[in-house]
């Protein structure tokens, strides 16, 4: 057995709420995706009935989400316009990560396109969710089985920070080894970006055919939940060298929080308004549509900008675009950003896509509680994450950082938060 990583402080409320958060993140997809289906569509009461095990357990949805795996497996492996090299590892070395992903949404959409014009029923798609769900649930259970077994003969410097607590409630949850790997295939990497992401605008897309069959034409809410999380998808993948520096891939290790997260969380509960507003049409006029759009655009504008201008300075301080903003310096021989859009919040990128969180909830009006899950859901992410990055950043910077929030109070939110 490898020795186990330097102890860090247990994170998500130790094994007790790793456990529990085991159990809590399926229960709550499979009750989003009951819920928003049904009449009322009650966010906070029972689910309208508990599905029996046929309902759920298909063996052509098991097979079609393998299938679906193998495909953007086969897409990743393609060459690739550009490999960029990760942050530097424990032992000093980076690795290399393709970058091909814009191309495999792309080529998927190609793909789906033909098929779809050769007669494959993608409106079909909506009635199997249940059964795809489970499907995708079981898959990253077993996978994260993989991952914990595979990481108990990966060498001391694999491991990541966290996750190597010990208890293996614990560690299967949170995820063992930093960048499991089979040859230069980067389990990780791979999951983050495409089966899910891709996995959700194709839900999407196959609910709006349904309702484009259902009512003659899709509704503009519909349009606009489509567009505005194309986008964000679209973005994702043609930025997808920056998410190299993002905690997942930096921090994290591979586990079943990420597993489960980017395989059956992110394609079946990001794709809830999309859900919603098939079961629950929701009239949407010009003007208030427009007022949507601007608060997309605004939450878009400083996301990106934001992300961009940290990854430009973080690759290359000297780049005319973030050359003139000023820094602080730190121990580490690292500064940090003070002014910009860094010296506006100490998280202006959780700000952007908050506020496009927004707006994806928004199209489906305000009758009901359940559209605005992802805009709660996300909040209270992003307050524990930007909780967890701090801790981070104070142990890299220690002093430097205090002296970066003293300069920059708020976190999240100006003058609020
Ligand atoms: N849709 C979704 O479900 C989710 C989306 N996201 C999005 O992912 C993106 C990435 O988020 P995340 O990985 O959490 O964090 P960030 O991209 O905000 O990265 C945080 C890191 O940035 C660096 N940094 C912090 N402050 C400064 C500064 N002033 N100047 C320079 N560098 C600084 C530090 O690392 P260092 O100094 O080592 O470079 C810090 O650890 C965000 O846009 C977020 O909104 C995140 C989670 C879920
Ligand atoms: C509750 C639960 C299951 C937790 C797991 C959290 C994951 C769903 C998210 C953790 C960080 C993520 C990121 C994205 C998607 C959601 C997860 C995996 C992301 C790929 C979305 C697109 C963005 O542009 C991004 C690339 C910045 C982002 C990276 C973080």
């Amino acid at each position: 057995m490898a020795p186990q990583g330097s102890r860090a402080e247990l994170e998500f409320g130790g094994p007790l709420g790793a456990a529990a958060l085991l159990l809590l993140l399926p229960a709550t997809m499979f009750h989003l995706l009951l819920v928003a289906r049904s009449g009322p569509a009650r966010l906070l009461g029972p689910p309208p009935y508990l599905p029996e095990l046929e309902e759920l357990w298909s063996p052509w949805a098991l097979l079609l989400c393998l299938t679906w795996l193998g495909l953007q497996a086969a897409l990743y492996l393609l060459p690739a316009r550009k490999v960029a090299e990760g942050q530097e590892l424990k032992d000093k070395s980076r690795l290399s990560y393709p970058i091909n992903g814009f191309q495999a949404l792309v080529l998927t959409a190609l793909l789906v396109g033909l098929g779809v014009l050769a007669g494959l029923p993608l409106s079909a798609l909506p009635e199997m969710l249940l059964p795809l769900a489970f499907a995708a649930t079981l898959i990253a259970f077993i996978f994260s089985l993989l991952l914990y077994l595979k990481a108990l003969v990966a060498p001391a410097s694999a491991l990541a920070p966290g996750g190597n607590s010990g208890n293996p409630i614990y560690d299967f949850f949170l995820g063992r080894e930093l960048n499991p790997r089979i040859c230069s295939f980067d389990f990780k990497y791979f999951c983050e970006l495409r089966p899910g992401l891709i996995g959700w605008v194709l839900i999407n897309l196959a609910l709006l055919m349904q309702e484009a069959e259902l009512r003659g034409s899709p509704s503009l809410a519909m349009w606009l939940v489509n567009g505005f999380q194309l986008l964000y998808v679209g973005d994702a993948l043609w930025h997808e060298e920056a998410v190299l520096t993002t905690m997942d891939i930096i921090h994290d290790g591979f586990g079943f929080m990420l597993a489960f997260g980017d395989l059956a969380w992110v394609p079946f509960t990001y794709s809830l308004q999309a859900q919603f507003l098939l079961y629950h049409p929701e009239p949407l006029g010009l003007p208030l549509a427009s007022v949507i759009c601007l608060i997309n655009a605004v939450g878009y504008y400083i996301f990106r900008g934001a992300n961009s201008q940290k990854n430009a300075f973080r690759k290359n301080p000297s780049d005319p675009r973030v050359a003139d903003l000023e820094t602080i310096s730190t121990a580490t021989g690292r500064r940090l950003l003070v002014s910009g859009w860094w010296g506006m919040v100490r998280h202006p990128n959780y700000l952007g896509d908050l506020i496009m969180a927004l707006a994806w909830s928004l199209p489906c009006g305000v009758s009901h509680l359940l559209p605005y899950f992802y805009l709660l859901y996300f909040t209270a992410l992003l307050v524990h994450r930007e909780a967890r990055d701090e801790q981070q950043c104070l142990r890299k910077y220690g002093l430097a950082w205090h002296a970066y929030c003293r300069r920059v109070p708020y976190r999240i939110v100006p003058y609020i938060y």
